[in-house]
């Protein structure tokens, strides 16, 4: 006897179940940002983690995951890396991972964090390999409890690999937020990744320049130890929006170290130049859906 041929059940084509999960979860996220580097250390965890705690502070309901598979900081950079993760199990069999809260000196934050880091064990050494990091990406979307949000940030490693593309496809980001130092070097791989973006047709670009300048912190006197406009350059060049440029903060690793984001840390001018940044992003994304600006 011969049978009509059923489909292929083929990760990808929408036919298996965490792909399904991932699809009805992300209609409740409103805007979806990814936060990436052509460059290794440029900061892009901080830059992920300040821009979340601004959103946090401007009322917003947060989602971060780390999808950074090789060095996630992004939980202890929020202070929750030693948590405990508990899990729902359903009916079908599947686990959803319940994210935690960042709170910060006891005050609960409208932040809701899951790291690749809180998820595997740190004694075992696992030797990431694209069907893996593909799996693992998957299931940091479609097997947490995120709930409702109204921004979903995602930290990548630095470059151009398979953790972006596995998000790309099961996702539709809004928006690529890259972020480089004004150095040569790290311009160089930050062109590669905006290409990347376009290629993908995320439909808003923006390069954020970190580690700028320096404040003196004697005479408040702005330093440019790095002459001028390196990250503005290359967005007008490669025809994506400028976001702005935060300085070299000197309290920056005392925050990180504290597990508190620089925008909740202290009155700096990196904390300023963080919250001016993300309301540039708010009003942008606003923009882009219709919906209404914010004043
Ligand atoms: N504006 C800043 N001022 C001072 N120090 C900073 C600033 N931004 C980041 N740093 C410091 O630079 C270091 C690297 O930052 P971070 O981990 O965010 O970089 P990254 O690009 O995410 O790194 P990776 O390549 O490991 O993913 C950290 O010690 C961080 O505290």
């Amino acid at each position: 006897m011969t049978i009509k041929a059923p489909a292929l059940n083929l990760p990808g084509l929408g036919a298996d179940p965490l792909t399904q999960r991932i699809k009805e979860k992300e209609k409740k996220w409103k805007y979806k940002v990814a936060v990436l580097s052509g460059k290794g250390g440029v900061g892009k965890s901080t830059v992920a983690v300040n821009l979340t705690a601004a959103l946090a502070k401007m009322g917003y309901f947060v989602g971060i995951l780390d999808a950074d598979i090789h060095g996630p900081n992004v939980a202890k950079m929020l202070g929750v890396e030693k948590e405990e993760i508990y899990a729902e199990k359903f009916d079908d069999g599947h686990f959803e991972m319940i994210p935690p809260m960042a709170d910060f000196m006891g005050q609960v934050t409208p932040i809701k964090v899951m790291s690749m880091g809180m998820m595997v064990p740190e004694d075992q050494p696992i030797i990431w390999r694209g069907a893996l990091v593909t799996k693992a990406i998957k299931q940091l979307l479609g097997d947490v409890k995120w709930g409702s949000l109204d921004f979903m940030i995602i930290d990548f490693p630095p470059g151009t690999g398979d953790e972006i593309l596995t998000v790309v496809q099961s996702i539709q980001l809004d928006a690529a937020i890259i972020v480089t130092t004004p150095q040569e070097v790290a311009l160089l791989d930050t062109g590669k990744a905006v290409n990347m973006m376009k290629k993908m047709e995320v439909p808003y670009i923006a390069v954020v320049e970190n580690m700028s300048y320096l404040i003196c912190p004697h005479c408040g006197n702005k330093i440019d130890i790095f002459g001028e406009g390196g990250g503005e350059k290359l967005a007008e060049k490669e025809g994506v929006d400028f976001l702005g440029k935060i300085p070299i903060d000197l309290k920056a690793r005392e925050a990180s170290d504290l597990g508190i984001p620089i925008v909740l840390y202290g009155d700096t001018p990196a904390a300023k130049a963080f919250m001016e940044i993300a309301e540039k992003l708010v009003n942008k994304l606003k923009e882009m859906k219709g919906d209404e600006k914010k004043e």
